[in-house]
């Protein structure tokens, strides 16, 4: 089977797409972020019988306790921070035209677009952030009270602004862990969006992007199942221009 893809234009490498994405891993045992603990999958019991072939049942029926915003990759709505009524957070297309910063911290803990701002194609829609220091025990790392670095709100809304629908970083917010519910770099990138925008715009919070994959242009692409809630887990890969 031979498929071509073309983004206005480029053809797309879709033999070797990058995933960025962390799983949700059932087996992990410690506190992943947000102070609650890791995620669990409990076989069913109904009277003598157990949803589970280990222990002699017929097939394998768990329930799963998630939560999207501390367990994994995940894409979330403005629903995260308003009352807005939401609907299975949607891609609504299959490729973006994204670009992979790699972004350091100050003291402040803010992150530095300085070398951003000059780089960034005119028509991205997607911006890929991935921090400084990146070692690979990111993808297994326990944040709670490690008070990451974070975006600025005015660099939230100059990406808005850009008309960029799509904030994706590898921490677990864009925003700092402690800010007493203030939220700026969320509120502001949801509130600057442009009326034209073709998509509701989505932030994408707790990825990981190895090391080998360098800055620059890429197509974007992003799955997730349907569930009506403000935070959905999500796969999300990069996908290099041929
Ligand atoms: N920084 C916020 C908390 C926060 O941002 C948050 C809390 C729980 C789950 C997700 C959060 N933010 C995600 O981007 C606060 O201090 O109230």
């Amino acid at each position: 089977m031979n498929i071509t893809v073309e983004l206005d234009g480029r053809r797309l490498d879709l033999a070797n797409m990058l995933e960025i994405s962390l799983p949700i891993d059932f087996s992990m045992s410690k506190e992943r972020a947000w102070y609650i603990g890791p995620p669990r999958r409990e076989p069913v019991r109904l009277g003598d019988w157990v949803g589970s072939t280990r222990e002699g049942g017929s097939v394998n029926f768990y329930n799963l306790t998630i939560n999207p915003h501390a367990h994994g990759t995940h894409i979330e709505t403005a629903g995260h921070i308003d009352h807005t009524y939401t609907v299975s957070p949607s891609v609504g297309l299959l490729f973006f035209k994204a670009f992979l910063y790699t972004a350091s911290a100050g003291e402040s803990g803010a992150l530095s677009f300085s070398e951003l701002w000059p780089s960034i194609p005119s028509d991205v829609q997607a911006i890929v952030i991935r921090t400084l220091p990146n070692t690979h025990d990111k993808a297994h790392k326990s944040y709670s009270n490690t008070h990451p670095p974070y975006i600025m709100a005015a660099d939230a809304e100059r990406l808005a602004r850009k008309g960029i629908f799509i904030l994706l970083i590898d921490l677990p917010s864009v925003d700092p862990e402690r800010d007493n519910g203030a939220l700026a770099a969320h509120r502001s990138f949801w509130e600057h969006q442009l009326p034209h925008s073709p998509k509701p715009a989505l932030i994408g919070e707790f990825l990981y992007i190895p090391h080998t994959v360098p800055d620059g242009p890429y197509a974007l692409h992003i799955q997730h199942p349907a569930m009506n809630t403000d935070a959905v887990p999500a796969r999300i890969f990069l996908i290099p221009y041929l």
